[in-house]
Parts: C-alpha cells; structure tokens; sequence
C-alpha cells in the first residue's frame, strides 16, 4: 500500500507548477531590476512570442520635447527659431535676411505667434511645461517673441478642445479693452485647418485663398514634414468657416536615445516595429528613417486608407506595412485586430489617452512610466518605468528565457518519473522483488520535484536563444524532438539501474540492503547527471560553464551530500534500509550515471554538426 502510494506521488510531477510560477515570478523581479513593471505575470511569457511592436511616435520613439525650429507665414515669409528650452532663451530670425523680429515688427510673424499662443492651454512655469508638450512649444515661441501675455488681453468664451479624431482645437475670444466682435484662433492639422479658411493673411490683410495660395501651403508642409519636425497650421477669423489662414510652424522632437539601437535589435531577434502616428505621412517617414525603421525601406499607409480597406484584406496588408499616419484611436484599433488575425502576436507601446483603447486590445500592452498619461498606464500591462524604450528589448528576452528554463525543467523531471516509475511496473510485471523501497521513492521525488530541478528555473539564457525568432503561439512545449531525448534518458537511466540491480542481486533473488542501496544510489546519480545536461537544450556544458548557475550547484552538492547521509548515517540508514557503501562501489556508479550525460552531450554536438552543415547548404542555394 505505501508502495502503491509513494509511487504515485513520485510520478505527479507537483513541482511543474510550482516551477512555472516561481520563473514567472522571478522573471518578472528580474524586470523590475531593469526597470519594468509587470502588472500580470503570464505576460512574461507571451512577450517571448511577441512578433509586432506597434508604437505610438510621440512621447515613445521620441522624446516629447517639442520645440518650434521654423515657421511660414501664408505670405511666404519663412523664419528660423533658435534656442530649446522654455526659459525664453533664443530668437525669431527671419530668412534670408536674419532681421531678429519681436513683437508685432513683423504683422505676418506676429499674426501667427499670437494664434498659437491663444489657442493654447499650456502654462509654463519655471521653465516647465504644464499641459500638452506641443502647446508649450508654441508657448515658448512666443516667450521669445516677447508675446506670450498676449494671452491675457482676451477673454476666451469657449474652447473646442483637440481630439485625436478631430485633429485641431479652436477658442472663441474677444479683447478686453475694446468692445468689438468675437474672434476665433484655431491650430491643427494643416488640412483640416485649411477647411475652415476662405482667405489667408498677405502682411496683416487678408485675400481671398486662391488654390495657388493652398498647394503652396502644401508644398511648405511637405518640406517641413520631411525635415521630420511636426508641422501645425494656425489661423484666426471671426467665424469658422470663414477663417484667415496665417502660416505654419514646424516643431521638432528628437528619437529619443537608445531608440535606434532598440529597433534593430528588435527587428534581428524577428519582432517587426512599426509606427503607429497622428502626424503626417512626411513627418512619420522622416522620424521613421532617422530610427532605422524597416531599415529604410518603408511602407506607409493612412488612417483614411485603413478606414477603406475591406475587413479581411486589412489582414492581408497590415503585415507589410510599417508606418501608419494621420491615424486616429479608432484606427489604432483597427491595426492591431487587423494585425491580430493575421496571426502575430502584438505589442503596443504608447503614452496618451489616446492610445488607451489599443494598449487594452493588443496582447502586450505597454505604457510610459514618466511621461505616460494615468489612462494608458492603466490600460497597459506593462509600465516601463524610465520610459526608456529599449527596456522593451530585454523584456522579450526575458520572455524568451523564461519558456527556455521552463522547457529545460520539463525535460529533466519528465525523463526522471518515466524512469521511475518504468522501473516499478517492470519489476512488478517481472515478479521481482521492487528494486526501490517506498522512503527511497519519496527521496528521489524530493530531488525531482526540489531544489535541483527548482533551480533549472533560474539558469541563464544565452545570447543566441535570446535572438531567435518569437516562438509561435501554438507551439507546445513537449514537441517531438523534446519526447524523444526524454525517452531517450528514461531508457539509459531504466537500463543502467536495471543493470545494477540485477548485478547485486544474490543467487537466490531476495534483494539485500546492499542491493536496494546500490540501486538506490545509482538512480539519483543517473538523475543528478541529467539534471545537469538538461540545463541546455543546444549548448554543451563547457559552453555554458559548470560554474554559469549558482542556485544549481548548491543544490546538487546539496543533493550529494544528502544522499551520502542516506547511505551513511545510521538512524537514517535504518530508516531509508540502506548500508554502507564502498568508495569503489560509489566510483563505479558515478562512472556508469555519467552515461546518461555523455550520451546526450554527444547528441547535442551531433545536432549542432547537422545544423551547421545544413546552414551551409541552404546558404550555398541561396547563392
Ligand atoms: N494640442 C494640439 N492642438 C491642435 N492640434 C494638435 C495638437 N496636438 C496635436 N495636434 C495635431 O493632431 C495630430 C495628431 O496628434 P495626436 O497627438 O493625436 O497624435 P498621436 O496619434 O498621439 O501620434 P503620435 O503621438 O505618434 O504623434 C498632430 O499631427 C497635429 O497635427
Ligand atoms: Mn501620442
């Protein structure tokens, strides 16, 4: 009866979940290290099947320090802004003639500084920005104009506020001084702006805008557009709809650092990075390059263009697409479902309450910790804390490391409990006497389910796993390849014991402590050997060092010396019904138990011999 019952505790392998939560766990502390958070732990995980990253442009891939470096007014006057920052620091110089322009000098310049600065809710204050990075961009313009309290000499009435959707914000004021008609300043996206003018300001008079005047609006946006700075359009008037259209300013954000380096690494490890952005197709491709994006070669396609596409070929072209632009939330959405059903598994990283619906949908999602709003930090299920993004990087290897030990753990305590428990059926079967008692069962379980395999968990991943391709999700953890080599130790461990057993079995078949003893031992020894190969599944164990896992040597040593106190003192050898052991008798075991791990070392150099000469062929085909 308590064979039957030991046998069946050694054969549930309880560690399995406890391993898989312990590396989880430890995982995601390894993560807070480098400074993510992880909000759910299964997270971990799927970031190791991660295929596309989809990012939000500002505030993820670049800095979110906006600072106007040039502006356009809509009579063709073109001025460059010098100083960053939002201490008022730097001037307004207009082109080619470097004439410093402050205040009203310039009618055109001071037109449009003064829309950007009413139409605006930033407030800086001791050189910082409150509210929205690319107001105080154009709050700061004015500070070096000498305009910003302007602000204050009208009484604003009401505010259509800036949507993703809409794309522009407007304010209705009116001059405190005198008592004349409302009046409108609007900024925005160049074309939604330019709906709402029917004229445009020519040196403080407005004419009526001409499809000249508009292509040359254009024209100017795709050159500032392509210089990689976000271009907004101004325009003031008394009524929408009838708008005078002042000029445009172009905002620059640099990546920011480390970025570039990231996307590569992301790309050569088989995630696909794309840009998912609300500014316009030259500012996103411009960004994009700068970032090495697709390495150059991109394809961009718009929010409009998504909104066209039928349902399922979306799916179709998504995949081949890596920057999205003039995109709105609900477009967002789109991309990552779209992208979902083709069968990626997607991340997304942004910062705004504008992004929140599709950090929710995709299947990691990621948020700014520093700059990030309250809302997508929420909707996220990762937060990296820095807002560095290359902290993305590591979390996916971790992610891929952690299936990696998951995998290794497998091995080791599946090939142990087929062996014991093969073990038991064929001496019962053969009408044997059990070649291992019920205490021993328990004590091999005890180093099957414990320590040693707990600490295959924690074993450092390589390189070279780490930048393998994203597993796909329907990958199995038992596949074939990994069935055979655990069958494969099962048989070596199964023979060798068997072996021993039979070998100090005396004449008559009644088995002696000695025989027990010597079987016993020869088990853990073989399940020691494996413990030890199973720590990689490719590299030989002079790659990765004896010495790489620290956890594990101790508690192999660990292991060893218990099972030395089994063996050797006697109230646990009355206990366990061993008997003293001879040095000899322990040489010639650990010979034989080292079998299983020579055997599968040789596997793994023979693997890598046929992966090696497999390269080289399909290398010779490509040429
Ligand atoms: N405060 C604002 N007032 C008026 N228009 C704005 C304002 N902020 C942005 N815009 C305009 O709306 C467009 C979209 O901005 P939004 O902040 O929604 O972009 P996004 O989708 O978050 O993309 P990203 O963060 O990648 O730039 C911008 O390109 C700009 O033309
Ligand atoms: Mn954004």
């Amino acid at each position: 009866m308590t064979f039957r019952f030991s046998l069946a505790v050694a054969a549930i392998p309880e560690g399995l979940p406890i391993v898989v939560m312990v590396t989880l766990v430890l995982g995601v502390l390894r993560m807070a290290k480098k400074r993510v958070i992880v909000k759910k732990l299964p997270i971990v995980e799927t970031l190791g099947c991660c295929s596309v990253l989809c990012s939000d442009k500002t505030g993820t891939l670049t800095a979110n320090e906006m600072t106007v470096t040039q502006l356009v007014t809509s009579d063709g006057l073109h001025a460059e802004v010098s100083g960053v920052g939002y201490d008022g620091q730097g001037t307004v110089c207009l082109l080619p003639s470097k004439e410093v322009i402050k205040e009203f000098s310039n009618v055109s310049v001071g037109k449009l500084v003064e829309a950007g600065c009413v139409a605006n809710n930033a407030v800086i204050r001791k050189n910082a920005v409150m509210g929205q990075p690319t107001e105080g961009a154009l709050m700061a313009l004015a500070m070096k104009m000498d305009l910003s309290d302007i602000k204050n000499s009208y009484v604003r009435k009401k505010e259509i506020p800036f949507s993703s959707e809409q794309k522009w914000m407007a304010v209705k004021c009116s001059l405190k001084t005198e008592d004349r008609e409302d009046i409108y300043f609007m900024k925005g996206a160049l074309e939604e702006v330019i709906r709402y003018c029917t004229m445009y300001n020519n040196g403080g008079i407005p004419l009526p805008l001409t499809p000249q005047q508009r292509s040359f609006c254009l024209q100017e946006e795709k050159r500032m557009g392509s210089l990689g700075l976000r271009v907004l359009a101004l325009a003031s008037g008394p009524e929408l709809g009838r708008l005078t259209f002042l000029g445009l300013v172009g905002i620059i954000d640099p990546p920011r650092v480390g970025v570039k380096e990231a996307v590569q690494v992301l790309s050569e490890s088989g995630v696909s990075v794309k840009m998912i952005t609300g500014d316009a197709l030259e500012t996103a491709l411009a960004i994009g390059r700068n970032i090495g994006l697709c390495n150059g070669k991109l394809k961009a396609m718009s929010g409009e263009e998504v909104d066209s596409v039928e349902k399922g070929e979306l799916a179709d072209r998504v995949g081949k697409v890596s920057v999205f632009f003039r995109t709105s939330p609900k477009h967002k959405l789109k991309i990552i479902k779209a992208l979902q059903e083709s069968g990626a598994i997607v991340a997304m990283t942004g910062d705004g309450v504008n992004d929140a619906v599709a950090l929710k949908s995709a299947d990691i999602g990621i948020a700014m910790g520093q700059t990030g709003t309250d809302v997508s930090k929420e909707a996220a299920n990762m937060i990296l804390v820095d807002d560095d993004f290359s902290a993305i990087m590591n979390a996916v290897e971790e992610g891929k490391g952690i299936f990696y030990n998951i995998k290794n753990f497998v091995r080791f305590q599946l090939s142990t409990s087929i062996s014991a428990l093969s073990l038991i059926t064929l001496s019962t079967v053969f009408n044997l006497p059990s070649p291992l008692n019920a205490m021993q069962i328990l004590w091999i379980n005890i180093i099957m389910d414990g320590p040693p395999a707990q600490s295959l968990g924690v074993e450092p991943v390589d390189k070279d796993t780490l930048r393998q391709p994203p597993r796909s999700v329907g990958d199995t953890i038992l596949s074939r390849a990994l069935v055979l080599k655990i069958l494969m130790s099962a048989v070596v461990i199964i023979s060798g014991t068997l072996f021993i057993f039979w070998k100090e079995m005396p004449e008559d078949r009644a088995s002696t402590p000695r025989t027990t003893t010597m079987t016993f031992t020869c088990f853990v020894f073989f399940d020691l050997f494996n413990a030890l190969t199973c720590r990689s599944q490719t590299k030989l164990i002079f790659e990765i060092g004896f010495l790489g896992n620290r956890m594990f040597l101790y508690s192999i040593l660990g292991s060893i010396l218990g099972q030395l106190a089994v063996i050797y003192i006697p109230p646990l050898q009355r206990v366990f019904q061993t008997e003293n052991l001879g040095v000899l008798d322990l040489l010639f075991l650990t010979g034989l138990a080292s079998s299983v791990f020579m055997l599968s070392e040789l596997l793994k150099l023979y693997e890598k011999h046929c992966c090696s000469t497999q390269r080289v062929q399909t290398h010779h085909e490509d040429v």
